[in-house]
């Protein structure tokens, strides 16, 4: 890899052959068969997948950036990994980006990478793969300010092949997607399909929606927005979590669209923050008036959420 290119540039650009390669993990164990369900928690799933394209990940980052902080959504464990399951490549078009001078020389200590390796579990187990993403946040401080969103499931009819990675980098530029605005005139709203309850009701209830889109994952949600099929991604629980939102949020921004808790606050993302988003997530793709969202929920929702 390139020596010379820096290191939030290298990292995004790693982080997107891993996804790819944990991707292909993902579609293999649900063809295998075996998903060696795990239930973590009420309504929480694990299985074999998640476990594997976490590890995927996380060894393959942590051996390029040993220095660096990399939280993952399931508990790490210390058995052998095949070793073709290590990425060393780097997309070469993500290391030839020009970062601003604030990016550019970063300290390592700085930053944190949040991995979710399986966004959308419920949905797998049910065989709705279209629904599940692969998600690598990067943060610098609070901020999250990269992010790499790879679906495995994704069909391209004209490349012919399985899976495609959107990624963005706030103040730089994103890729891997064109953006799309939300058609005017009309409230489309997205939320969750798997972890509904009578305050996520009551919020969107509030917003009067002409559609609400109930799709798995924090990351297909936010894909949502990027390619205009939805205008806000509205999720009045405590259920989400940082590895949930951080790439989502990286990419969003990077073409100009805002995500935020209940309140109207930005979540922090350094490595001793705590793992849930308490407040809630709101989304908003770009052009939309996300104070507008947050005038209108009501305050009791918002008092559920603290
Ligand atoms: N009540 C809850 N309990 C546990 N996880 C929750 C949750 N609500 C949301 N989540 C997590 O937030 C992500 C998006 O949720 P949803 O698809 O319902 O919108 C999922 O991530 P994972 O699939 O990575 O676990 C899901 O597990
Ligand atoms: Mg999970
Ligand atoms: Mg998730
Ligand atoms: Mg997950």
């Amino acid at each position: 890899m390139a020596q010379s290119a820096s290191l939030l540039t290298r990292i995004v650009a790693t982080s997107i052959s891993a996804t790819i390669r944990a991707g292909k993990i993902i579609r293999d164990v649900m063809s295998d068969g075996g998903l060696k369900i795990v239930e973590k928690g009420k309504n929480d799933l694990q299985t074999e997948a998640d476990r594997c394209a976490q590890k995927c990940i996380i060894t393959s980052l942590s051996r390029l950036f040993p220095n660096i902080t990399i939280i993952g959504e399931e508990e790490s464990n210390s058995c052998e990994i095949p070793s073709d399951w290590i990425v060393t490549e780097a997309d070469q078009d993500i290391l030839k980006l020009k970062l601003p001078a604030h990016l550019e020389n970063i300290d390592p200590k700085d930053v944190c990478i949040w991995v979710d390796p399986l966004d959308g579990t419920s949905e797998y187990t049910q065989g709705l793969v279209e629904h599940v993403t692969v998600l690598v946040g990067v943060a610098i401080g609070e901020r999250a300010v990269g992010g790499v969103i790879h679906q495995p499931y994704y069909k391209d009819n004209e490349k012919g092949i399985l899976g495609r990675t959107l990624w963005g980098i706030n103040g730089v530029g994103y890729g891997g997607f064109v953006p799309v605005s939300p058609p005017d005139g009309k409230r489309l709203i997205t939320t969750t399909r798997s972890h509904s309850d009578k305050n996520v009701k009551a919020a969107i209830d509030a917003l009067s929606p002409d559609e609400v889109i109930r799709v798995g994952g924090a990351g297909h949600k936010v894909i949502l927005l990027l390619e205009g099929k939805a205008h806000a991604y509205v999720f009045a629980s405590q259920g989400c979590k940082k590895w949930d939102t951080c790439a989502p949020e990286a990419v969003l921004h990077a073409i100009g669209g805002t995500l935020t808790d209940f309140y109207g606050e930005k979540y922090a993302y350094h490595a001793e923050t705590i793992h849930p988003n308490l407040r809630g997530v709101l989304a908003t793709a770009p052009g939309q008036a996300h104070q507008w969202y947050l005038n209108h929920i009501p305050e009791e929702v918002k008092q559920n959420l603290q």
